[in-house]
């Protein structure tokens, strides 16, 4: 996994996502148009030749591989490729989540890009709303965690557009964190989940204990 340590500031931090978000949601509004466009085909060929123009534009300086998380020296995250919450990745929904011990939060609209019955939320996209959620309040007191488990039940149809979820967690065990999240439109839940998260070897429990990191675990189980 890519943890690489980037030393900057919060300041060049915003700054950065000043210049990207924008560019992010432009893609956004790419996908959506792409998906509603009712213009004839001349037009849709002379768009994928501009796009592609503009894709060698940006390929001409490019990374290996994927972003991955680079972190500050005081552990500020920056994960701006991920599936569900990156500032640089177009295809997330655009979850803004808000975190307090245990809790994540979030409401977001969902257009044509995350259809998959007609005029409903796609269950993955429901499923990777919620797996986000569920790590985001299972790490929230300081001990970063992944999913080992994730139970979803669809309860109803989730129509398109504006939706809020939520993530709780409901018990601790050892490395284990429980966590329970929703997802729910004006009329109620549409989506439950239950999260069985697990906190690599290697970090400090709250209560203090210091689990043995990754790098060392084997030879010490
Ligand atoms: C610069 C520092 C940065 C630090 C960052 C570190 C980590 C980052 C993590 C999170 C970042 C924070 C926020 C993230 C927000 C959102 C993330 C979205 C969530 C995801 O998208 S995340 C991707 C999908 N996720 C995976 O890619 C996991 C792949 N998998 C594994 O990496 C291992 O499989 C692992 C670690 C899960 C377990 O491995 P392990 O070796 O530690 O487990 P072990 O055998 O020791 O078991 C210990 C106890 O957990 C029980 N247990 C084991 N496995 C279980 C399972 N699957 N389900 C239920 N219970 C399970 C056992 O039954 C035992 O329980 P008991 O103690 O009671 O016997």
């Amino acid at each position: 996994m890519d943890f690489r340590i980037e030393d900057i500031s919060p300041e060049e931090i915003s700054r950065r996502l000043s210049v990207v978000e924008p560019l992010t949601e432009s893609v956004r509004r790419l996908i959506d148009a792409v998906i509603r466009t009712e213009v004839d085909d001349a037009e849709l060929i002379a768009a994928t030749e501009r796009i592609d123009q503009v894709v060698q534009t940006l390929r001409s300086r490019q990374r290996d591989g994927s972003f991955g998380t680079p972190y500050t020296p005081t552990f500020i995250g920056m994960p701006w490729g991920n599936a569900a919450v990156g500032a640089r990745n177009a295809i997330a929904p655009p979850l803004q989540i808000r975190t307090e011990s245990g809790v994540a939060e979030c409401e977001m609209v969902l257009g044509a890009a995350y259809e998959g019955p007609g005029g409903c939320v796609h269950g993955g996209v429901a499923a990777l709303m919620l797996d986000q959620l569920v790590g985001e309040a299972a790490s929230t007191d300081g001990l970063p965690s992944f999913t080992g488990t994730l139970t979803v039940r669809y309860l109803r149809p989730t129509r398109l557009g504006a939706l809020s979820a939520r993530a709780e967690v409901t018990g601790r065990e050892g490395r284990k964190t429980f966590v329970h999240a929703t997802l729910s439109d004006d009329d109620g839940v549409t989506v439950e989940a239950d999260a069985i998260m697990i906190a690599p070897k290697g970090f400090a429990l709250p209560g203090g204990e210091v689990l043995p990191h990754p790098a060392t675990a084997q030879e010490e189980n």
